[in-house]
């Protein structure tokens, strides 16, 4: 059974999504405190949140059963990404589904503030009539600088068009024909910051971004700029904009999120020229149903072992993509889980070769299953796909990925070579059509055996009666031998024989076998 915190208000018709969903429980518990809910947290499997509450880092560790954090919306700046990841727990949000309607709001502010509508409407709920008061401008034939590009940006711009505005924008990913395409202006931000007359930002909030808005770039302003913020308190710096208000070099502003929400006292909401929302952009039945819809059937996904749409803190990977390589999931992590077991020294670097048909796929996402896999042995099941390569970073272990044309027949190959002071085990698998996932080589050892089941893996001389020998004590252990697998260097050197056996073996029995003369080393895997 997972059990789902909802703590921020969600619409009910994605939420209805799991509510059908047998295994699932919903807590619906808004407003909670941080401290509420750090003590709430810790038996729920997943937790859905819109900006409202932030998942701080002390939250996330208190969390011991969270899987996933699900955000109703785009920005996850209320979410210690770095420390989900580091727990193993994946984000997800809900990129598109609030697109239009904050295009729509950051229009709809950009017309307010130009014809001073709510302080017009303000001014006649208190009976005043005071049409010279109210005298707005145009917005036609203006200079709209857009700063960040992406999704509601693109969106602003189009619909800036339709006003007939000129646009301008920057954005780390606009080239010069895109912008040409899309009949806009490409600038750096210093040319938005010159030419504008009016500015509006559509970046996330992140380190690079936090008062990229400051005085200096008030500085570079027209006199009589105005300033649109429906993305994220924080990207424009608040005492400089007041400080560029109250100069009057800023005209007005539109202000949909501030630095510390809720802000109904802030010293900007003083200022005449300044109109506010308080962070309704994405505030729509639609953008509500859109975001919740997405989100929960990523919640869904990820609970039930499928791989979620739009992962944050992970490479997401398109479904034709997924299709193709998801099959190799298992045989990766297997192929980890075998490889780790061949040393006893700590491991220093992973060399993760891919080859035939997966030399022409996406890598990254089999990669971290093979990791995955390789660190269970000693991280147990902390490990998991978003944390996995994190955590061989923090373990010193550096992973290369590399594509070769070496084949050995096969029509896809994959081999995972470990490095570490005692020297280089490797290991090859494949996917066999039809068959299912073959380990095919260990070492410099050519063998053909599903990586499933208690596998027993032994180096010894190639002499005869060693076979026999082998079998015989097992025997007088009530050990049933499934499959064998043998194959040697050269005739009477070293050889390798790998067993399936129908039970785990006990240390003891494997202690026997170690003490026949011809037998070097044996190694128990459990599969
Ligand atoms: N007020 C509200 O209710 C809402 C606010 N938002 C905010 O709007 C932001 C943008 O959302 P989307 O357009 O969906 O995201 P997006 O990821 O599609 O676009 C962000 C763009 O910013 C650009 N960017 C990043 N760093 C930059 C920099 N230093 N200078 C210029 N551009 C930079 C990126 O290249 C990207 O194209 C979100 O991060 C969120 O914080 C989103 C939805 C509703
Ligand atoms: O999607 C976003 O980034 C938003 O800012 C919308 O926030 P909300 O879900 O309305 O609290």
């Amino acid at each position: 059974m997972f059990h789902i915190l909802i703590a921020d208000p969600i619409s009910d018709e994605g939420l209805d999504v799991l509510v059908d969903n047998e295994n699932i429980t919903l807590t619906k518990d808004t407003g909670l405190t941080p401290e509420e809910l750090e003590n709430r947290i810790a038996t729920f499997d997943a937790l859905l949140v819109r900006s409202q509450t932030k998942v701080t880092r002390s939250i996330i560790e208190k969390a011991k059963n969270l899987k996933i954090i699900g955000r109703a919306g785009v920005g996850v700046d209320n979410i210690d990404l770095d420390a989900a990841t580091e727990n193993g727990i994946i984000v997800v949000n809900a990129p598109n589904g609030n697109t239009n309607s904050a295009a729509e709001h950051t229009m709809a502010m950009i017309m307010s503030l130009s014809r001073k509508i709510p302080q017009a409407h303000s001014g006649l709920k208190n009976h005043k009539w005071e049409r010279s008061k109210y005298v707005g401008v145009e917005v036609k034939n203006k200079t709209l600088g857009i700063v960040g590009l992406g999704r509601i940006g693109t969106e602003v711009a189009y619909r800036a068009k339709g006003q007939r505005m000129n646009v301008i924008a920057y954005d780390p990913f606009l080239t010069e024909e895109k912008a040409e395409k899309m009949g806009i202006e490409y600038g750096e931000l210093e040319d938005v910051l010159n030419k504008a007359d009016y500015i509006t930002v559509h970046t996330p909030l992140m380190k690079e971004t936090r008062h990229m808005i400051s005085v200096d770039a008030f500085r570079q302003m027209k006199d009589g700029v105005h300033i649109i913020n429906c993305a994220r308190g924080g990207i424009i710096d608040e005492e400089a904009l007041y400080d560029a208000l109250v100069s009057g070099k800023v005209a007005g502003a539109a202000i949909d999120v501030l630095e510390e929400e809720p802000f109904q006292d802030h010293k900007l909401l003083e200022l005449s020229q300044v109109v506010a929302t308080p962070h309704l952009g994405a505030s729509t039945v639609e953008a509500q149903e859109n975001v919740a819809i997405d989100v929960c059937h990523d919640v869904q996904k990820h609970l039930t072992g499928d791989l979620v749409k739009n992962p944050v803190n992970m490479p997401s990977v398109p479904s034709d993509v997924l299709s193709q390589i998801e099959p190799y999931f298992h045989l990766a992590e297997k192929l980890g889980m075998f490889l780790i077991r061949l040393t006893e020294d700590v491991p220093e670097e992973v060399n993760i070769y891919y080859s035939g048909e997966l030399a022409d796929v996406k890598i990254a996402p089999i990669t971290r299953n093979a990791v995955k896999g390789l660190l269970q042995r000693h991280l147990g099941s902390h490990v998991n796909d978003v944390n996995a390569l994190y955590l061989a970073g923090k373990k010193d272990i550096t992973i290369h990925e590399n594509r070769t044309s070496t084949t050995e027949g096969f029509t896809n190959l994959m081999t995972i070579e470990l490095k570490s002071k005692s020297g280089t085990r490797s290991v090859s698998g494949t996917l066999l059509n039809g068959l299912g996932a073959r380990i095919v080589r260990v070492d410099h050892y050519s063998v053909d055996m599903m990586p499933h089941g208690h596998i027993v893996m032994i180096h010894h001389q190639d002499l005869p009666g060693v076979i026999g020998k082998m079998g015989s004590l097992l025997a007088e252990h009530h050990i049933n031998i499934a499959t064998m697998q043998v194959d040697r260097s050269d005739i009477g050197g070293d050889a390798i024989m790998i067993l399936t056996i129908d039970k785990n073996p006990e240390q003891k029995e494997l202690e026997a076998l170690k003490e026949l003369e011809e037998i070097s080393d044996v190694t128990a895997v459990d599969l």
